[in-house]
C-alpha cells in the first residue's frame, strides 16, 4: 500500500518552548519496518517529540534523519512523500466531504489540475476502506463523531502512501473494537510506523519496541516487557502494575491499580 519503508533516527534532541524545556536530549530509533511506540504521562513530551520529527516543531539542538537524510535538508514536497503525519487535530477542515478530506493526503503527488485521477480515487476507497469508513465517503466531515474524525484522519495519513507513519494517539475517541481493529492494521500496512498510546498494554502488545518517555526525556527504551516493567510503570505513571497472563492465548497483560498506601497511612 506504501512505498518502501524508511528508517527514522533522532539524536540529542531539545526543545524549548518559550523558554522551557520541553524534550532534553531524546534519542529515538526507529528501523526501517519496525512499530515503535512512544508512552508518557500526560505532558511528557509525546506529541511534541513527533511534531519535531516531522519538522512541525523546531528544535534547540540535536539531528533527526530520515532514510539516511538530515530531515531539515528535505524539501515539503519531498517530506511529504516520505513521511504522513496524523496528529491528534478532531477539527477537520469544515464544508468537506469525506472523500474530499482524505484525497487532501494525495496532495504531495499532485500535478497542475491532476486532482481526482483514477489512481488518487482509488487511494482514497482504499484508505476509508481500511479504516472501516467507506460507507461515510460522501459525509459533511463536520457530521462525523470523535472516533469517525480520527478514523477519517488515519485513512488521509493512510492514503498518503509513504514509508514512514506518524501517529498521534491514533486510538483516541476508538470504541475497542475499532482500537483493536486499527492496531491490527499497522503491521499489514508494510511501513515503518512512530505511534503515541496511552494504553499500555495494547502498545506493549501490538510495537516491536517502546520509548518511555517521563518529563520530556527517555526514561527507557526497548521491547514492552522491559521497557514498561512493573517498577518503570511505578516510577514513570505512579500506578502498581502486575502482569496476568490469559489462560486461553498465555499472554501476559498489564493491569493496574492504585499504589498500595504507605505504612502508617494505611485507614
Ligand atoms: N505550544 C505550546 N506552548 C506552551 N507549552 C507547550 C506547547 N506545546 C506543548 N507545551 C508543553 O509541553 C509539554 C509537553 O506537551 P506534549 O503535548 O508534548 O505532551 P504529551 O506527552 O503529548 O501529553 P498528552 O499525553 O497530554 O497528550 C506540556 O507541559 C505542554 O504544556
Amino acid at each position: 500500500m506504501s512505498s518502501s519503508p524508511i528508517a527514522l533516527s533522532a539524536k540529542g534532541i531539545e526543545v524549548r518552548i518559550d523558554g522551557r524545556r520541553i524534550l532534553d536530549d531524546v534519542e529515538l530509533d526507529v528501523p526501517a519496518g519496525s512499530i515503535v511506540g512512544i508512552v508518557g504521562p500526560n505532558g511528557s513530551g509525546k506529541s511534541t517529540l513527533m511534531r519535531t520529527v516531522v519538522g512541525l516543531q523546531p528544535m534547540r539542538s540535536g539531528t533527526v534523519e530520515i532514510a539516511g537524510r538530515r530531515a531539515d535538508t528535505l524539501r515539503a514536497r519531498e517530506r511529504a512523500r516520505l513521511i504522513a503525519f496524523v496528529g491528534q487535530e478532531v477539527d477537520l477542515p469544515p464544508d468537506l466531504l469525506v472523500h474530499e478530506y482524505v484525497a487532501l493526503g494525495r496532495l504531495p503527488y499532485s500535478q497542475p489540475w491532476s486532482m481526482g485521477r483514477a489512481d488518487d480515487r482509488r487511494a482514497v476507497m482504499r484508505a476509508l476502506n481500511m479504516v472501516d469508513m467507506a460507507a461515510y465517503r460522501d459525509t459533511p466531515v463536520e457530521r462525523l463523531s470523535g472516533g469517525e474524525r480520527r478514523r477519517v484522519a488515519l485513512a488521509r495519513g493512510l492514503a498518503q502512501h509513504c514509508g514512514l507513519l506518524v501517529l498521534d494517539e491514533p486510538t483516541n475517541h476508538l470504541d475497542i473494537r475499532h482500537q483493536i481493529g486499527l492496531l491490527n492494521l499497522l503491521p499489514t500496512l508494510g511501513t515503518t510506523i512512530l505511534v503515541s498510546l496511552h494504553d499500555l498494554d495494547l502498545a506493549a502488545h501490538h510495537c516491536d519496541s517502546l520509548v518511555v518517555l517521563h518529563d520530556g526525556r527517555v526514561r527507557a527504551a526497548g521491547p514492552g516487557d522491559l521497557a514498561l516493567s512493573t517498577s518503570i510503570v511505578d516510577e514513570v505513571f505512579g500506578v502498581h502494575a502486575c502482569r496476568l497472563v490469559d489462560p486461553s492465548t498465555g499472554r501476559a497483560h498489564l493491569v493496574f491499580d492504585s499504589p498500595p498506601p504507605e505504612e502508617g497511612r494505611r485507614p
